[in-house]
């Protein structure tokens, strides 16, 4: 038998296949997805197993060589994943190792050594009696010692019958959580007696003992936790365990990423009239299996959520499985909520906040088949579920969910394969498509549903557009207009909620000086440091520099350095001064660093014990608040100006979205959103709810532009050290591709070369090319030749990306 293997080189001339020979010891428990280990030259390497072929060209026998030895006892890519690899490949234009590279859990690229776990001795001790073998009762026992004893067909009859099963132990070790615990280290009734000894002096050993053989039985506990309860000290806690009454270990825990969430169990609710429209339509699909795609746009608090929760339930009735795909974890926790809350049971969730071992045992539960319902970010799209009966990606139009370095794959398409692969639904749904998405609903290649209105015929927050220009003129002294203010404090009265959003996109807070203008920059990287008042240091969002901030203008030493721009900590300290009876939750990168934290801040004021929630474009998505009755805008604009074609649809996307935390609950709501452009078609539309008119007036501005859904762009963009290098570079590429039949008739338009947005990162100079164009097979062959000399270009210092349809432009 012979294994075709993607070996792990990122380099055009092996991205193919190369074949090897599978040994016959490995015959039975090799599998198609396996990472394995093979000769390659003079090296060895590591590759992942594509394909079994029977037999070989005779003429190429001799020259194969035999894999070396598996890596896996399991796999994690299915023939499906593998199959959807080879398109994504040619897709992307990207190594084929790179794209498998992506689809395997993490849990796979740090270090690890392999463990077997013993699961039932019994049977383990008649198979290898029946293998006349001897045999000894383990717990775990590493990897090399039972290879060493047993065939690797042995050990997969063993792992097959459920006797065994294989375990990874991350090698990291700071990775791993541990708490100290205690143990008693003597029989209870020695320690009784030890006790009944201890004379008064001794009390605090007194209080701990006693407290140990109370609780006895529900030993061992954890240090913390009991020097908390007794209010002993570490040090009686010491004597007692060198006296040799207590025993004190390290115990690993590995924690349950739910663990801290309390589930709200909930039932299935009678859908409105709307949702059920919405329902009825998607449901046919699911029970005939047709790979059709779905669009839902449904205004803020419609109960889109509810939708997929009853579409995921029909499709476990029908033993199928869902992915439930979010922007982001972290930011969406009540989502999670929902969903663990309605299932209990089978369901996983993936993602970033994970450690490796929690990571790996919920992918283990997806391919054992104990999760039917995965729910996870961008890379949850590659989850190796079997026999997908529905996929829905919330909040379709956020670009989370293309991935910004290689593979650049954006997870909607990757959706639409598997969909089509599994014969099942995909369910895009969002207050605020894409134009691209809505645009092919438009067109019929989607189906659209519409829901126009909240739940409980709530209505949508009335938006009011505060002019700053004219507020500036009247000299407020901070960033908050009276009506701003005085609709605050009426909340405050009122007992009722506020969310304050500071749009820190495209923006950041730097020092200025005040005498000659001069704007601290970062000398690596063309772009101004960013202040960072909680460590008094300027630092740079591009790369790691950073430094403190000096006393006086490096330009012309005036001493008159200002802070330009706000933060949200400035901001919080001005709400201090203004409602100082106010409490305030603030919640942006520095606040939400830690694991965790998001959600206890979210927590905190959903439990009512904050008034404002103050925060960056973070808190503009999902949250469902009830008594939140006032959104407030401190700063619409920043957005606009990012160097984008899409900055407009991303500002209406994040104004929408974040007045619709408003009004959810019982109590009306309002929106007060400050802008210096108040007549901006983006704020006029967003002041009316229009995400209609938004779309069709964008989808003119892209008409006009050859912009997408109208044409494809892709963005080649090429960096070097020397600048001489990159310049010549992407001249060069220019031409290779400015073919005049493609310019011809409009089929191919090229902006550029054009320096990055920011010239320089990092020390290396960026240059970029636009392609705007019709026919994507033409470019695409045209672009398949600067890809297959990346690796030329960058042994000479010069590295090239390619990025089909960009969301960011650097
Ligand atoms: N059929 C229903 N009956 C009663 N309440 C409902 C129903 N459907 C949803 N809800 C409630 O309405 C609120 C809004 O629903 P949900 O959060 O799902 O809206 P959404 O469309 O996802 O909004 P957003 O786009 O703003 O996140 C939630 O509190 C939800 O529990
Ligand atoms: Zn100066
Ligand atoms: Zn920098």
């Amino acid at each position: 038998m012979f294994a075709e293997v993607i070996v792990d080189i990122p380099a055009a001339q092996v991205n193919r296949p190369f074949t090897y020979e599978v040994p016959e010891n490995y015959q039975f428990s090799i599998d198609i997805g396996m990472r394995v280990e093979v000769p390659f030259g003079s090296r060895q390497l590591m590759g992942i197993v594509v394909k079994f072929l029977p037999k070989i060209d005779p003429a190429l026998a001799g020259k194969i060589r035999p894999i070396t030895r598996l890596l896996d006892y399991q796999s994690f890519l299915n023939e499906e994943l593998i199959e959807l690899s080879y398109d994504m490949t040619e897709e992307l234009q990207t190594f084929h190792i790179t794209v498998l590279s992506a689809m395997l859990p993490s849990m796979l690229k740090v270090k690890y050594e392999t463990v077997f776990k013993l699961l039932d001795s019994a049977a383990y001790q008649s198979q290898l009696a029946d293998w006349r073998l001897s045999s000894e009762i383990f717990e775990t026992i590493p990897r090399e010692s039972l290879e060493a004893k047993l065939s690797a067909g042995q050990i997969k009859q063993l792992l097959d019958a459920g006797i065994i099963e294989v375990e990874y132990r991350v090698l990291n070790q700071a990775r791993k959580k541990y708490i100290e615990t205690i143990q008693l280290a003597q029989p209870v009734d020695v320690l009784e007696e030890a006790l009944a000894g201890l004379d008064g002096r001794s009390h605090k050993q007194r209080d701990l003992l006693s407290y140990l053989l109370e609780h006895a039985a529900e030993l061992p506990l954890a240090s913390k936790q009991v020097l908390e309860a007794t209010a002993v000290s570490r040090s009686t806690l010491k004597t007692m365990a060198e006296k040799g009454w207590l025993e004190l270990a390290q115990q690993e825990v590995y924690r349950d990423p739910l663990a801290e969430q309390t589930l709200h169990k909930t039932q299935a609710r009678p859908l409105t009239e709307e949702q059920a429209a919405a329902y009825q339509a998607i449901l046919p699909a699911i029970e005939n299996h047709e790979p059709k795609t779905f669009l839902i746009e449904g205004v803020t608090g419609s109960g889109k959520t509810e939708i997929y929760l009853q579409l995921m339930e029909r499709v476990r009735q029908l033993g199928q499985t869902a992915i439930l795909l979010v922007p982001e974890i972290a930011l969406t926790p009540q989502m999670v909520g929902r969903v663990t809350g309605r299932f209990e049971k089978g369901v996983a969730v993936l993602h970033s906040g994970l450690s490796v071992a929690e990571k790996y045992d919920e992918w283990r539960r997806i391919i054992n088949g104990d999760a039917s319902i995965v729910v996870g970010a961008r890379s949850s799209i590659f989850a190796p579920l079997a026999n997908i009966g529905l996929i829905i990606i919330d909040e379709e139009h956020e670009t989370t969910y293309k991935q910004s370095d290689n593979p650049r794959y954006h997870a909607l398409d990757v959706a639409k394969w598997r969909a089509k692969y599994h014969q099942a639904p995909l369910v895009l749904a969002s207050a605020t498509p894409s134009i691209e998405s809505r645009a092919r609903g438009e067109v019929g290649n989607y189906e659209l549903l519409r829901l126009t209105q909240r739940v409980n015929q709530r209505p949508l927050p009335p938006i009011e557009i505060v002019d700053m220009t004219q507020v500036a003129v009247q000299e407020t002294l901070n960033e908050f207009s009276p009506r701003l203010q005085a609709a605050i404090q009426e909340r405050l009265a009122k007992q009722e909620q506020v969310v304050l959003m500071l749009n820190r996109r495209g923006y950041a807070s730097s020092i200025l000086c005040r005498e000659c203008g001069h704007v601290m920059q970062c000398p690596r990287c063309d772009i101004s440091l960013t202040y960072h008042k909680a460590e008094h240091q300027l630092k740079c969002h591009y790369c790691d520099y950073h430094q403190g901030v000096p006393s006086t203008c490096p330009n012309c030493q005036s001493h008159y350095l200002r802070t330009q721009g706000m933060g949200t900590q400035r901001i919080a300290e001005t709400l201090q001064e203004l409602f100082p009876e106010a409490s305030v939750v603030r919640m942006d990168n520095d606040t939400t660093r830690r694991k965790g934290q998001h959600r206890k801040l979210l927590d905190t004021f959903g439990r009512g014990e904050a008034d404002i929630l103050l925060g960056t474009q973070m808190i503009a998505k999902g949250l469902d608040f009830e008594k939140v009755t006032l959104v407030g805008v401190i700063n619409a604009d920043t957005s606009l100006s990012i160097p984008d074609f899409r900055a407009g649809e991303k500002t209406f996307q994040l104004l929408t979205q974040v007045s619709g935390r408003a009004g959810r609950g019982e109590f009306p709501g309002e929106v007060i959103i400050q802008t210096y452009n108040p007549d901006h078609y983006v704020m006029q539309l967003v002041k009316d709810h229009n995400y209609e008119g938004f779309f069709y007036s964008e989808m003119q501005r892209r008409h006009l532009t050859n912009y997408p859904p109208y044409y494809y762009t892709s963005l080649i963009t090429v960096k070097s050290k020397h600048q001489g290098k990159a310049m010549r570079r992407i001249y060069d590429i220019k031409t290779q591709l400015a073919r005049p039949e493609w310019l011809a008739n409009d089929q191919l338009h090229i902006l550029g070369p054009s320096q990055g947005a920011i010239a320089r990162i990092n020390d290396h100079y960026y240059y970029q090319l636009l392609l705007k164009y019709k026919q994507k097979d033409a470019i695409h062959a045209g672009v398949q030749e600067v890809f297959a000399k990346i690796q030329e270009d960058a042994k000479q210092g010069v590295y090239i990306s390619i990025d089909h349809n960009p969301l960011q432009f650097i």
